[in-house]
């Protein structure tokens, strides 16, 4: 059963590193460990992965140290299981955000400064990718999000090449849904950390996602119809833009 069920969820990776060509023979890919359920899978599944599949990559785990108290020898203990190296970065994230700031959106700032800590460790190491441990529950509730608070209609992509750095990120998990790698942790009785931010839990996300979690009630099927209208979007079904050429109008009639 236990197996199985790793080959099911592992063969999900597999296809999405496949099908958006994530990882290449020489790859060196460093994982944004959080310690969280999420990207501790991410870093198992790549780890049985790199044993199993024939393309030849190298991993490492970057932990970013935000400021909050967490159990950092849980993780080390995990990474050296797994003989992969394990480094930690300290910053002043959680003192900025919370103390120096006092902004509307600490989750957004909050992330930034990570993604930058964590960019600038991988190019130091000398590694060229960057796997986070995003699924398909985030893509799901990124793309509500950015639509119900930015009025766009927008997702992050699995696969992305930074042109300012050099760096391409990857985020293999993306047809996995929230469930199934909760599951996974607890199959293949992995260790992890719970999320010591105190915003955790009162976010625009949280509310987003209940949201979502309600409409899976009445729609169990959802989030792999989600997933399949992404894979088949066709730009023709949505309208084209018409802001500039409205104001260009605007302004004749005016004159
Ligand atoms: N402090 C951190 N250090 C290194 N990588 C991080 C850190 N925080 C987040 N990441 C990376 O960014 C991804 C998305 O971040 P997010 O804050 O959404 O985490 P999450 O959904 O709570 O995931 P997790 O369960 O791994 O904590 C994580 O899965 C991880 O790969």
């Amino acid at each position: 059963m236990t197996k199985n069920y790793r080959k099911w969820f592992l063969a999900k990776v597999k296809r999405a590193i496949y099908d958006f060509g994530m990882i290449e023979d020489g790859d060196r890919i460093v994982v944004g460990f959080s310690g969280g359920k999420d990207s501790v899978t991410l870093l198992y599944s790549l780890y049985l992965l790199s044993r199993s599949i024939p393309v030849k990559f190298d991993l490492a785990a970057v932990f970013i140290k935000t400021g909050w108290p967490m159990d950092l020898p849980v993780l080390e203990n995990f990474c050296r299981s797994l003989n992969v190296p394990f480094y930690i970065v300290e910053t002043e994230i959680a003192k900025i955000v919370f103390e120096d700031r006092q902004d509307d959106n600490p989750c957004a700032i909050c992330s930034h400064l990570r993604r930058g800590a964590l960019h600038s460790k991988v190019l130091e190491l000398g590694f060229n990718k960057v796997a986070l441990g995003h699924h398909l529950d985030d893509v799901i509730e990124t793309f509500f999000m950015s639509m119900i608070y930015t009025g766009q209609i927008r997702v992050f992509s699995p696969f992305t090449f930074l042109d300012r750095t050099g760096l391409t990120m990857i985020r293999p998990m993306v047809y996995l849904p929230a469930e199934e790698v909760v599951s996974f942790v607890k199959q293949e009785a992995l260790p992890f950390i719970e999320n010591p931010c105190p915003a955790n839990g009162f976010t625009n996300r949280e509310v987003v996602k209940k949201q979502i979690a309600d409409l899976v009630k009445r729609f169990p099927d959802l989030k792999a119809r989600f997933l399949t209208s992404l894979q088949t979007f066709d730009q023709r079904n949505l309208w084209p833009d018409v802001r500039s050429k409205s104001k260009k109008q605007d302004r004749k009639i005016r004159i």
